[in-house]
């Protein structure tokens, strides 16, 4: 799929660009986040207005507005933005959107979301205020740390080695997902995530303190399945947690012998 593009910023088209957000294919980007956030807000991923996601195909970046109900999107909410006229903006504040909705300020998460695009050339990325991914990082909190650690748990071969690393992590790797302070502003979290990213180049997640996660991928499946394993590893760590048991062990990785 992909989708018509004008290449041509904003201040240069004659319409608002709608056309880049009308498709009947599910899997266009403008109807794909709407029903993503449908799917997560059922998991308590974007409650309340909070979390959501954004899509890059190529050069094109769809975006969800700020301050409204994710679940309830429709494709004509969606923003659409160039990151290369964006390169080219004197101002990295400033933002070049080739299409906006009327009524809408496009979501605080934008920032954060284009780093994940720029810095990791990744194709989606979530950010959820799931309540697992919050008590870990008050855990943590507890503890002193700015690092989630966990190994020796089946879904962590849910996640990639890395950053332009082929082939998934294995069981008895250690899954290490970095932790930054909120901020007041969602905004202002942007160059601690950049800093996270630098510090941790093979991550696919970082944390917030008492706020969230972001998580990315490749692409949307790889973003998705990512977010998915890293919630199930939160929770299960919660509960780990409260029964005593240790996020890392030793056990020793062993040869499988096999009696056919
Ligand atoms: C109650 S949500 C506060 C803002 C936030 O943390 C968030 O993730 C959503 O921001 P948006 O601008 O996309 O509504
Ligand atoms: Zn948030």
């Amino acid at each position: 799929m992909t989708p018509p593009t004008t290449g041509l910023p904003a201040e240069n088209t004659t319409d608002n660009n709608d056309h880049l957000v009308q498709s009947d294919d599910p899997e266009h980007p403008a109807n794909l986040i709407p029903s993503l956030c449908a799917k997560f807000w059922t998991l308590g991923w974007v409650t309340g207005t909070g979390g959501g996601a954004s899509i890059r195909d190529g050069d094109l970046v769809y975006l969800a507005p700020s301050g409204v109900q994710k679940e309830l999107m429709k494709p004509s909410d969606i923003y659409v933005l160039s990151l290369a006229a964006q390169a080219q903006s004197l101002s990295r504040r400033q933002r070049v959107y080739l299409r906006s909705p009327p009524v809408y300020k496009p979501s605080q998460c934008t920032p954060l979301f284009l780093a994940a695009f720029t810095k990791r050339n990744a194709g989606c990325c979530i950010h959820t205020h799931s309540h697992w991914a919050v008590l870990v990082t008050l855990i943590l909190e507890q503890q002193g740390s700015k690092e989630f650690r966990i190994n020796n748990i089946e879904q962590i071969k849910g996640f990639g080695k890395g950053f332009q690393k082929s082939g998934n992590l294995g069981y008895h790797d250690t899954l290490v997902i970095p932790v930054i302070e909120n901020t007041a502003h969602e905004e202002d979290l942007t160059e601690f995530l950049e800093e996270a990213m630098d510090k941790y180049p093979d991550t696919y997640a970082v944390l917030v303190r008492r706020h969230g996660v972001y998580v990315w991928g490749d692409n949307v499946h790889k973003a998705k399945t990512q977010c998915e394993s890293l919630d199930y590893l939160f929770q299960l760590a919660v509960e780990m947690k409260q029964l005593g048991l240790p996020w890392i062990t030793d056990i020793e990785p062993t040869i499988p012998t096999r009696k056919d």
